[in-house]
């Protein structure tokens, strides 16, 4: 790729976030993330082209040197900055423009920086071997997966119900999606393979922005933002059956049932696996079986769990997650004054917030403040900032994204890992039972740093989020409480669309 002879006509949208704006290379397996603004920001860039080079190239630095460290390098691509020619960017917004979801469009991509965020394509995996089928990536955003177990925290519900669970409420109270989502993620991080299929389940049903499939780098399967449009669940088990038949001639036997089941059951294999663990966890104690059990929102059957209860490998990129997120010890109620403690600190010594590194640099001294702070709050401003610190990184783990890259293997290959593939570290599936097998790759994307600046909003957030929740006590909006559409039920009558009730 040579910056100075860039082609817009090569690159096309590929996604967004609430941040950033990403476009994929036509052929290499390449994508660019670009900032994004507020739409009223656009005739005023709110930063100098400098301070959005600092800002992208604090992606990368926190990613590399402390995210990589704390969930294991082997998952972690954290890319580069790269200097675009202006005319590149400019035209490339324009060709974004009509395919981006009108609840995105509060915000403007960066067109003035001409910086931006160059990462290997994760939906796209460059294969060494040729395969016959092309890659199926799955992404997901699973969200915070323990209960807060905090003396800080003041409302009894946040230890019943989770953050996820609750949310969901008040996401449906102001219109932001339009069903609520059943997905909980202490199922997906239970570690028990029955709890991780369910929590599949409910994010195929209703993927929100928590899940996605690409084949072959195109989108498949995801909620369409703000639409209305119905989740065609026929259209992707037709992508899927393909791969999960096993001998041509037994492919009208398998039923959409069996070819979820498979898909799911292979997905939760390879977020069980060690796959790319790599590292040492970063110092960080391993705390994934405290606070973390059950949510009383969770629709799984508690009678169940208790026969079939099961940890995570700690090796696992769910248990690497888990236990980063877990350096939110005091939750945000308890975090706060310390907050305070240090925003005191810094308005009567600004100069103070280089060298306590509010806004970075995200080097390994970064990294060694939080992992060596001590237990005891000694009422210094260095510990209110290293528990600051370990709060934002537990921000940024509970807001990543997952994706694993599935590729049936031939069955003639011998079942070891299989770096041949390509950069990415590929695996052989060994837990399914019957063929075909899979190699796969897992990826932590979307790891960047969150602003000092973010935690009184976190405050407000999570107040709102549990006085939501107890106001409904709970309940579900009325529009909402319809049954749900059973994807298993409606895969055995092949009957697989999943209707969605105007609200
Ligand atoms: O606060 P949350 O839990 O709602 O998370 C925000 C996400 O909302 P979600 O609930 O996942 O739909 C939100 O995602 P969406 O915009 O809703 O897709 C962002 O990821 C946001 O991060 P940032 O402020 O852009 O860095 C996330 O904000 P942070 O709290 O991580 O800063
Ligand atoms: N390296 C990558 N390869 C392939 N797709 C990617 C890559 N990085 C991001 N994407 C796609 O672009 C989407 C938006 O990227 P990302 O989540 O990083 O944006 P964001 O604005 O930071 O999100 P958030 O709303 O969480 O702040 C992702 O959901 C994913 O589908």
């Amino acid at each position: 790729m040579e910056l100075d002879k860039m082609d817009e006509n090569e690159w096309k949208y590929h996604g967004e976030g609430n941040k950033s704006l990403v476009v994929s290379h036509v052929q290499l397996p390449r994508v660019l993330r670009l900032l994004k603004y507020p739409a009223e920001d656009c005739e005023n860039p709110p930063q100098t082209p400098e301070q959005a080079f600092r800002q992208i190239q604090n992606v990368v630095d926190f990613s590399s040197n402390v995210m990589s460290s704390l969930l294991g390098e082997k998952f972690i691509h954290s890319g580069e900055v790269v200097k675009l020619p202006l005319e590149f960017v400019r035209q490339l917004s324009i060709r974004a423009q009509h395919q981006r979801p009108a609840m995105r469009c509060d915000k403007v991509m960066d067109i003035y920086s001409g910086c931006a965020l160059c990462l290997p394509n994760l939906t796209s995996p460059t294969l060494h071997q040729p395969t016959h089928s092309l890659p199926l990536c799955i992404e997901i955003k699973p969200k915070c997966g323990f209960l807060p177990s905090s003396k800080h925290v003041s409302k009894d519900i946040k230890t019943k119900v989770c953050r996820f669970c609750m949310h969901q409420h008040d996401k449906v109270a102001r219109g932001k999606w339009k069903r609520r989502s059943l997905y909980c993620p202490l199922d997906l991080f239970s570690g028990n393979r029955q709890r991780m299929q369910f929590a599949i389940r409910q994010l195929i049903e209703e993927p929100q922005n928590n899940f996605k499939i690409f084949k072959g780098g195109q989108c498949i399967y995801s909620s369409k933002e703000g639409s209305d449009d119905s989740l065609d669940l026929n259209s992707l088990l037709h992508q899927l059956r393909p791969y999960f038949t096993y001998g041509n001639n037994r492919i009208s036997h398998v039923t959409g049932k069996a070819v979820l089941n498979d898909f799911i059951q292979v997905l939760v294999n390879a977020l069980l696996s060690g796959g790319g663990g790599g590292g040492h966890g970063g110092g960080v104690a391993d705390r994934c079986g405290e606070g973390r059990s059950f949510c009383e929102a969770s629709l799984f059957n508690k009678e169940r769990i208790r026969h079939g209860s099961q940890d995570l490998n700690s090796n696992s990129v769910l248990s690497r997650i888990l236990q980063t997120q877990m350096l939110d010890t005091l939750n945000i109620e308890g975090l706060h004054p310390l907050y305070r403690r240090v925003e005191q600190h810094l308005q009567d010594f600004p100069k103070e917030r280089s060298r306590l590194q509010v806004d970075g640099p995200y080097n390994e001294a970064f990294l060694e403040t939080l992992q060596k702070c001590p237990a005891e709050d000694d009422g210094s401003v260095e510990y209110a900032a290293a528990k600051v610190h370990q709060y934002r990184v537990a921000m940024t783990a509970k807001d990543c994204s997952i994706m694993v890259a599935l590729v049936p293997s031939p069955e003639e290959e011998e079942e070891d890992d299989d770096e041949g593939l390509s950069s990415q570290r590929w695996l052989r599936d060994f837990h399914s039972t019957r063929p075909p097998a899979f190699s796969y790759s897992v990826s932590i994307l979307d790891l960047d740093p969150k602003p000092f600046d973010s935690i009184p909003c976190q405050l407000r957030l999570d107040q709102r989020i549990v006085s939501c929740y107890l106001r409904t006590g709970g309940a579900l909006p009325k529009a909402s409480l319809q049954p749900l559409p059973d994807i298993y039920a409606a895969a055995e009558r092949d009957d697989c669309t999943l209707l969605f009730h105007p609200v």
